[in-house]
């Protein structure tokens, strides 16, 4: 197995005459935890969707685990061992927590036994569910209707169901946004927990929880990538501090 989870290669995107993504190339080592930070506007969201699938016109290529990737659709991606989630929640928001997870976890197990035939696929089901449910804290929620719980249940409940088919690779797009003071050091450990052993790719607006998550940062700036390193690296690197940290310094 190469030691390349995710490969960008001379990838660019235009949107009309904008160049979203201006020849990115880049390679994601599998089991690190990346942090992509940059300025409102800079290409983070399209680089991700780029590697999710969501994106199929661009230039350049895209490997995962060292095969070209191009031209698969998400649920493509999905089966090669890359999860996404996306800034604003994607569950079903009339069914339960227990019922948004089965769907996810059937969607694991349905390729190779029909869910209605074999009773042991069913405990299966049920085992994954239940470690899933433990692990995103929300076993005593399981019968709550997933709309109706606080936004970082919500968003706890949206990492489980990524979670739940195995991806390797994990894709996530800004998975605090909206949710409460409160809820942020749960759901940076959460994070934490979920990034063990899997190669991670995050947008987070919050500094300290990206700094804190990440092995590496890659900064991203007019569609470029504009520096990258640990988190120390890149605090200290003058480009980044002009171009994006400077922004905060005052703060
Ligand atoms: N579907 C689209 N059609 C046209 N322009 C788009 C589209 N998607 C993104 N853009 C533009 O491409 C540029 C990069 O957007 P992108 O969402 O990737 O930036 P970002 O770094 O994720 O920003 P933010 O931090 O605000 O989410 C922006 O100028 C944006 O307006």
């Amino acid at each position: 197995m190469t030691a390349i989870a995710l490969q960008c290669l001379n990838v660019s995107v235009e949107f009309g005459a904008l160049r979203a993504i201006d020849d990115v190339s880049y390679d994601f080592a599998r089991g690190l935890v990346y942090g992509l930070i940059g300025p409102n506007g800079a290409g983070k969201t399209t680089l991700l969707n780029v590697l999710a699938g969501r994106l199929l016109k661009h230039k350049g290529s895209v490997l995962c685990e060292g095969q070209d990737m191009s031209s698969l659709a998400p649920y493509q991606r999905a089966t090669k061992g890359i999860g996404r989630s996306f800034q604003i929640t994607q569950i079903y928001p009339a069914l339960s927590v227990l019922e948004n997870l089965r769907i996810a976890a059937q969607i694991k197990h349905s390729r190779f036994v029909p869910f209605w035939i074999s009773p042991r696929y069913d405990s299966q089901l049920a085992t994954d569910i239940d470690a899933m449910l433990e692990l995103t804290g929300l076993t005593a929620y399981r019968d709550n209707i997933a709309g109706t719980m606080s936004y970082g249940l919500q968003r706890a409940l949206e990492l489980g169901v990524t979670l739940l088919p195995g991806p390797r690779i994990l894709l996530l797009d800004e998975p605090m946004a909206g949710i409460g003071h409160h809820e942020i050091d749960g759901a940076t450990r959460l994070i934490q927990t979920a990034s063990a052993g899997r190669t991670v790719l995050l947008i987070e607006h919050n500094m300290d929880v990206i700094m804190s998550l990440s092995n590496r940062i890659v900064v991203m700036s007019n569609g470029s990538i504009i520096a990258q390193g640990t988190p120390d690296q890149v605090k200290a690197d003058p480009t980044v501090r002009s171009v994006y940290l400077g922004e905060d310094e005052s703060s």
